[in-house]
């Protein structure tokens, strides 16, 4: 009778070993899923960041952050897993805030970069004839230097924090008449009208985006 209860006590303490193992492998493999898979990039929709974005990732794991900053602390405060930013441009050269942020977090690294051709256009709500300033990224801006010199001299240039965020002000403010430099996909989404198309000064325009990640 005794070696049968301490048969099934030695039973009882195998099974409750077995519950608690598999416990803790639920809970560590939750804790795997819960942590951020998504990707950052210099939003918002349409950015040329977001088009490298989607070369290397799927759409549903891409969320914006609206300065290249926002992405470097995206990733070094954990909220997402890596995130998309752009590094250097044929024309205009380096990235400056990417370049900074580069310095600044040192628990950041490189894992990846890619190359994309880049096409400026000039767009406007459809009906805008008189424009009375232009809007866009500084990259933009410097890459479209000649276009606007040459056609626009005296109309004020206003720098954004994306060509998309530039493309999206201008959709939202008829009434300043404004234009923004921008690519096609943020023409669309932005219901804007493309006037001039390629305006950038070289053909060959080239931006390198980078892909970072946490050291740790
Ligand atoms: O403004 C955007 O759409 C961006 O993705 C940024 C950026 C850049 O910083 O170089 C990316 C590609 C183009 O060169 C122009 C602007």
């Amino acid at each position: 009778m005794l070696r049968k209860n301490n048969t099934s006590i030695t039973f009882i303490r195998y099974l409750a070993a077995i519950i608690l193992f598999c416990c803790f492998f639920y809970g560590c493999s939750l804790r795997k899923i819960s942590l951020s898979d998504k990707v950052a990039y210099l939003g918002p929709p349409g950015s040329f960041t977001h088009l490298a974005a989607g070369k290397k990732f799927p759409a549903e794991l891409l969320v914006f952050q609206n300065s290249i900053e926002d992405c470097f602390i995206s990733v070094h405060s954990r909220n997402v897993q890596k995130a998309v930013v752009p590094l250097r441009n044929s024309i205009g050269g380096i990235v400056v805030p990417t370049q900074k942020a580069l310095k600044e977090f040192a628990d950041i690294k490189i894992e990846d970069s890619l190359e994309l051709p880049i096409s400026q256009n000039l767009m406007v709500i459809p009906g805008t004839n008189d424009i009375k300033k232009i809007y866009s990224h500084p990259q933009a801006l410097r890459q479209s230097r000649h276009f606007i010199d040459s056609l626009y001299p005296a109309v004020p240039r206003i720098e954004y924090s994306s060509t998309s965020a530039a493309a999206k002000w201008v959709s939202e403010h008829p009434e300043e008449k404004g234009a923004a430099i921008a690519n096609t996909e943020a023409a669309k989404l932005y219901k804007l009208k493309i006037i001039y198309t390629n305006i950038q000064e070289d053909k060959n325009n080239r931006t390198q985006f980078i892909i970072i990640s946490s050291k740790k």
